[in-house]
């Protein structure tokens, strides 16, 4: 029972792969775009594409009755976003949309896999990189199958911090998000940084090459697969108030140490957002 889904965690790196494949293929072409919730939230019909691509090769291979599939596509046309108890697969086809219309070169797949609400594997493929990240629970974290570490720096100000934008536009909500980043960068740190795609931003965390990404708005499919990630190159995660992580809040914070991690939780301003798993509200 032990290995159980080693077969899912290889599958999962397949699938992954050859996703950003079509990704990569598709941003040679012309790229047509639609928006979403609003103006600046984008997709594309390689999301769509590439999603059932995904779902299409998991289901063909795991059946459809034992596994659930939450998919970002399938989300937002409706499907439900509720993490249960079974085996279930959280899929963001193409993490980094609007790099991707924009052929900004950082774009990834995001696969995880989770048991009983448990993270068992996580895979992200920054396809433009061509750089494939993965860990599952109790076995290390790794790029292209080197093994990856958090950095060791605690002094915050010799750190990098990844901070993002989202696509909220309300001037409140851009006034929160600016000041926390006006108020980390004076600390002062050394950087301030933010790649586009919450799933490689996480990866970065991992590997070493900044010590702490937050976010607030980001959804469960942008952030499950890097939080294995991160867990095992020997970070943590917390909530943005410092209580605990919950993939379905849409807030987290991830980063090498605790000193670092609670020094960021410090100056952060929190503003609403509607969990992923809330009920749906019929207008
Ligand atoms: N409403 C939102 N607020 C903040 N980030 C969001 C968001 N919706 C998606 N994201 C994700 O956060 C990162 C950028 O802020 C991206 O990974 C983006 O994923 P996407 O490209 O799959 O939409
Ligand atoms: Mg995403």
């Amino acid at each position: 029972m032990a290995d159980q889904w080693q077969e899912a965690y290889d599958f999962a790196v397949q699938v992954a792969r050859a996703a950003g494949a079509v990704i990569r293929k598709a941003g040679e072409e012309e790229i047509k775009v639609q928006t979403k919730s609003c103006t600046v939230d984008l997709v594309t019909k390689t999301d769509e594409r590439v999603e059932k691509i995904i779902i299409g090769s998991l289901k063909e291979q795991f059946g459809e009755g034992t596994h659930c599939f939450i998919g970002e596509e399938s989300v937002s046309k409706g499907q439900p976003c509720i993490l249960t108890d079974k085996p279930t697969w959280i899929i963001d086809p193409v993490d980094g949309t609007t790099n991707f219309v924009h052929g900004f070169p950082f774009v990834a797949v995001s696969i995880a896999f989770a048991v009983n609400k448990e993270i068992e594997f996580g895979v992200v493929y920054s396809c433009m990189e061509d750089k494939m990240y993965k860990a599952r629970k109790g076995q290390g974290a790794f790029c292209d199958d080197e093994p990856i570490q958090v950095s060791d720096v605690k002094d915050i100000h010799k750190s990098i911090i990844i901070c993002e934008h989202g696509t909220d536009r309300s001037p409140e909500t851009v006034q929160k998000i600016f000041s926390t980043q006006k108020k980390i960068l004076c600390i002062p740190v050394h950087g301030l940084r933010g790649s586009g795609t919450a799933a490689t931003n996480m990866c970065l965390v991992a590997c070493g090459a900044v010590e702490a990404f937050f976010e607030i708005g980001i959804h469960c499919w942008d952030i499950a697969a890097g939080a294995v990630i991160v867990r095992e190159a020997g970070g943590l995660l917390l909530d943005v108030d410092g209580g605990p992580f919950d993939v379905m809040s849409r807030r987290m914070v991830s980063g090498n140490n605790m000193v670092i991690v609670n020094r960021i939780i410090k100056e952060i301003e929190i503003f609403d957002t509607v969990r992923d798993d809330a009920p749906i509200v019929k207008k």
